[in-house]
């Protein structure tokens, strides 16, 4: 990696994106088709806590130590609002332990059942960089579970405005409304913008 000008930065190595989780992937792939030039890497990250910013940016410098080189990480929250955003970014921790039912129990006090879906990227473009970040938030609200249980808590997210819940809608419909959709967006227009140059295998990107 090195600097011509200012402005422009040029990469020898492609972005990483650096997960533990073969769905989220799945869907970045879908999602990012060949707009920006990246590979994957299968770390398992620490689940870190705090606010969920400063989780992912963390988890940004964590792997591009690791890879060495430009990585983009993310890190996903489903957020409660009758719980002032909680599980958030612990939200692996409480599916793993209580499942689809026990995270509608945790509603059953409440009336309001509005949630959110967060997604925040963070990119670092090396080992020394400080990390920027892009987040994508799609609302909806908290249901028993219907549909395929292929991917977390999608079952028993219903976002605004749908019928379906993440889990029972096409993909292709959840990949362009999603949390992860949003912050994707963010990221490709960031690359579209910042000048970056790939030269990879003698061939600019
Ligand atoms: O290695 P990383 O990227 O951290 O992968 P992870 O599975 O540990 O993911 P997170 O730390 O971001 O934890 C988010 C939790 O929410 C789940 N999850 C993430 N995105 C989701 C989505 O779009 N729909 C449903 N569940 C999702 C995921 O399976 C985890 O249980
Ligand atoms: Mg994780």
């Amino acid at each position: 990696m090195g600097c011509a000008k200012a402005s422009m930065m040029v990469f020898r190595q492609p972005v990483t994106f650096v997960t533990g989780n073969a769905k989220k992937l799945e869907e970045v792939r879908a999602i990012l088709g060949n707009s920006i030039p990246f590979q994957s890497l299968q770390l398992d990250l620490p689940e870190l806590q705090g606010e969920p910013q400063d989780i992912s940016k963390e988890k940004a410098r964590l792997a591009a130590k690791q890879v060495d080189g430009p990585v983009l990480v993310e890190d996903t929250c489903l957020c409660y609002n009758a719980l002032q955003g909680l599980p958030g970014p612990y939200i692996k921790w409480f599916l793993q332990k209580i499942g689809h039912e026990g995270l509608n129990n945790l509603l059953m006090a409440y009336e309001d059942k509005s949630a959110y879906a967060l997604c925040i990227f963070s990119l670092a473009l090396g080992p020394n960089a400080e990390p920027i970040t892009f987040a994508g938030k799609t609302p909806g609200k908290i249901v028993l579970p219907r549909g395929p249980n292929d991917f977390g808590w999608d079952p028993i997210f219903l976002p605004d405005g749908y019928d379906q819940t993440y889990a029972e809608m096409p993909k292709e419909v959840k990949n362009t409304i999603s949390h992860r959709y949003k912050a994707l967006a963010l990221v490709k227009s960031h690359f579209a913008e910042a000048g970056y140059i790939f030269k990879l295998d003698d061939s600019t990107f």
